[in-house]
């Protein structure tokens, strides 16, 4: 069993929606508001009421500037104070992926490096506080994995820092790539933080699954249009584990002209578009080339995106894409502590027996600043072999 989150967004979302549905739905506020504060210290407040709209009640989310002139930063700067504000490993690590594709997103629509997105002053302390107070509610509340229904984005036009623009807004417009959306109403329901947090802490866009319920939460947008509550909803429960056999793709190219030091980047750039894995096979290719396959592993509802990112980022005329279907081992998490720090280890399970059990790599690596590994990587082996995480071992409850 997971605790599993599924977002509704069927009336649009947003940063500050998303944080006041997790929040109604138990997260504590004074540790959210401990997780901003320890990325912009004394800069911002974050307020919760009871508000109702269209007849329905949900919780606003506000976050209140304490700072008259905060500075304007770009991404690499945020990149930086995220990186070092001590986070919890998921809080962090979710906050980065979801201001990277943020950060992404606006950086094509400008045409611009995305490390030079710019986000001025109020724009960047409110995205800090809604992204980071959104991961750090998920992890507060013990959400294991998360699900998204349809978004709706909204129609007509609204005003930003450009002046009129078309709704969907192009920094939304960008990030839904290979998601289920509608317009579902007039003006903008959904706005670029809003939709990437969806993108980034969602695993996949699906109506709601099979949930043992446990609780849920409204969080509500700015404005209160009449006979359509304005509100984005979350529903927590116990998932089962999933059927055995997933749906799968393989994308794949033979490519004989890319300079070889950009094959690092066209890798990260599949796996931070949702692949779940991407590698080169060297090949002797037609006319007797060497050359490289890229195979490209994935849900079928990421392939549209994935296609894109090797159009983009590879010479390539053309690409292939066979169906697979995938076995999955059933996953669980637990925490083991080693010396500065914690380490997530990953379970693989069945029938509530343990079958493998593995460190995190990326939690030992971020541990290792001054001695090697491989000295924290052989700690955390003997941290879960203490705590009893060992095949053959009984599951132990999350
Ligand atoms: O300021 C910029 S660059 C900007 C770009 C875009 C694009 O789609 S491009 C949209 N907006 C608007 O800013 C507000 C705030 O959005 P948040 O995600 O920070 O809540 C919203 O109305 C966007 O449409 C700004
Ligand atoms: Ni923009």
């Amino acid at each position: 069993m997971t605790r599993h989150l599924w977002i509704d967004a069927s009336a649009g979302v947003a940063g500050d929606m998303l944080l006041g549905a997790l929040i109604d739905a138990g997260a504590a506020l004074p540790a959210v508001q401990a997780a901003v504060d320890a990325v912009v210290s004394d800069s911002v407040r974050l307020e919760v009421d009871g508000v109702q709209r269209a007849g329905l009640r949900a919780t606003k989310a506000d976050v209140i500037m304490t700072v008259d002139d905060p500075p304007h930063r770009t991404w690499s700067t945020i990149r930086t104070m995220i990186t070092d504000a001590g986070l919890e490993p998921p809080v962090r690590d979710h906050a980065l992926a979801t201001f990277a594709a943020l950060a992404e997103a606006e950086g094509r629509v400008h045409g611009i490096p995305a490390d030079s997105v710019h986000f001025h002053e109020v724009g960047a302390l409110d995205s800090i506080a809604d992204v980071v107070g959104v991961c750090a509610a998920l992890h507060d509340l013990g959400v294991e994995s998360v699900s998204a229904g349809p978004v709706a984005l909204g129609s007509g036009r609204t005003r930003a820092a450009h002046g009129s623009i078309p709704v969907p807004v192009p920094a939304v417009t960008e990030l839904s790539t290979g998601w289920r959306v509608t317009a579902g109403g007039e003006g903008e329901l959904t706005t670029p933080t809003g939709m990437a947090l969806v993108v980034t802490l969602a695993e996949r866009s699906e109506d709601l699954p099979g949930l043992v319920v446990e609780r849920a939460g409204a969080g509500a947008g700015t404005k209160d249009f009449p006979g359509r509550a304005n509100v984005t909803r979350v529903i927590i429960g116990e998932r089962q584990a999933p059927a055995a056999a997933e749906d799968a793709v393989v994308i794949e190219a033979n490519v004989d002209d890319l300079d070889p030091r950009v094959w690092p980047d066209v890798i990260s750039r599949l796996l931070a578009a949702g692949a779940d894995d991407a590698w080169l096979t060297p090949v002797i290719m037609k006319k007797g080339r060497p050359a490289h396959t890229l195979s490209v592993l994935a849900r079928p509802d990421r392939a549209a995106a994935l296609r894109s990112v090797i159009t983009a980022t590879t010479p390539t005329f053309g690409l292939r894409q066979s169906g697979w279907t995938k076995f999955p081992a059933t996953r669980a998490w637990h925490t083991v502590t080693v010396t500065g720090g914690e380490v997530r280890i990953k379970i693989a399970h069945a029938d509530g027996v343990i079958t493998r059990a593995t460190p995190e790599f990326d939690d030992v690596a971020a541990l290792a600043v001054d001695r090697p590994v491989l000295d924290v990587l052989t700690e955390a082996n003997a941290a879960a072999v203490a705590a009893g995480l060992v095949p053959g071992r009984p599951l132990p409850a999350s």
